[in-house]
């Protein structure tokens, strides 16, 4: 049986002069959890942007292996999102007065802990807890698909651990098929079945995580993927 629930297949993106992505493809299996990272300008996010349906590739295909609907995918970025004159409950219910999408959005606000704090408003909370809001409201649409680009860059290094064991759970008990990108290989050894390093806008290595690693295990991992990261060519070389 094929279970795979993304397919991306021999995919080019070229802006103008600059070449996003070469000849990517990946097959994401459903339940899987893919962490992306490389370089800056590796495009990381191009992709994450061409999975999501936010623009087309060049040349090549993404195909979502499951009904198209529109709650299937939720994307979280860095910045929250939320907005400013709406309280944590209305920003997950967008001011819905139906019972059941409150009761719905108050379950996923004590699922992120933040049970308590569904009357404050964004400018009340600190910036895990918006994260966690962020979190909750790309969960109230049930998606199957969760795609994260950098959801964790603007948090303190505590913060930002325990919104990784908090994403981890929520995916794992929800078997959400996640794609995070992230600059940081120690959260991606923490957190991913498998890595995928963006080289020269190509997918050119891959790392499968042990299962139920311990620390020395994610220390080894997350040392032989910045190995191949840095290995690449700086920017300078590259169009020298
Ligand atoms: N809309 C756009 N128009 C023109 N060029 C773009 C556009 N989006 C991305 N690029 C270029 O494509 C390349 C890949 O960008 P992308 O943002 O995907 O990389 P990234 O790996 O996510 O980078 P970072 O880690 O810095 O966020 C870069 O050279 C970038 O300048």
């Amino acid at each position: 049986m094929n279970n795979s629930m993304i397919t991306i297949k021999n995919v080019n993106k070229i802006y103008d002069n600059t070449t996003a992505l070469h000849d990517v493809s990946l097959d994401i299996k459903q339940g899987e959890f893919i962490a992306l990272v490389g370089m800056s300008g590796g495009g990381k996010s191009t992709l994450l942007r061409l999975i999501a349906g936010l623009e087309q590739p060049t040349s090549g295909s993404v195909t979502i292996n499951d009904s198209s609907t529109d709650s299937l995918m939720r994307v979280m970025f860095q910045e929250d999102r939320l907005l400013p004159w709406m309280s944590v409950l209305d920003n997950l219910s967008f001011g819905s007065k139906d019972k059941n999408t409150k009761a719905h959005a108050r379950q996923l606000l004590d699922l992120v802990e933040l049970g308590d704090y569904a009357n404050h408003f964004p400018n009340q909370l600190s910036g895990g807890q918006k994260q966690r809001v962020a979190l909750a409201r790309a969960l109230m649409t049930d998606p199957k698909i969760l795609l994260l680009d950098e959801p964790l860059g603007a948090l303190d290094a505590l913060t930002r651990r325990k919104m990784q064991d908090l994403i981890l759970d929520i995916c794992q008990k929800q078997n959400l098929t996640t794609i995070l990108v992230t600059h940081d290989v120690e959260e991606a050894a923490r957190m991913a079945d498998r890595i995928v390093v963006m080289k020269n806008s190509t997918n050119s290595y891959e790392e499968t995580c042990p299962k139920n690693r311990n620390v020395g295990q994610i220390g080894l991992v997350a040392d032989r993927v910045l190995g191949e990261i840095l290995e690449e060519p700086t920017l300078e070389k590259q169009t020298a």
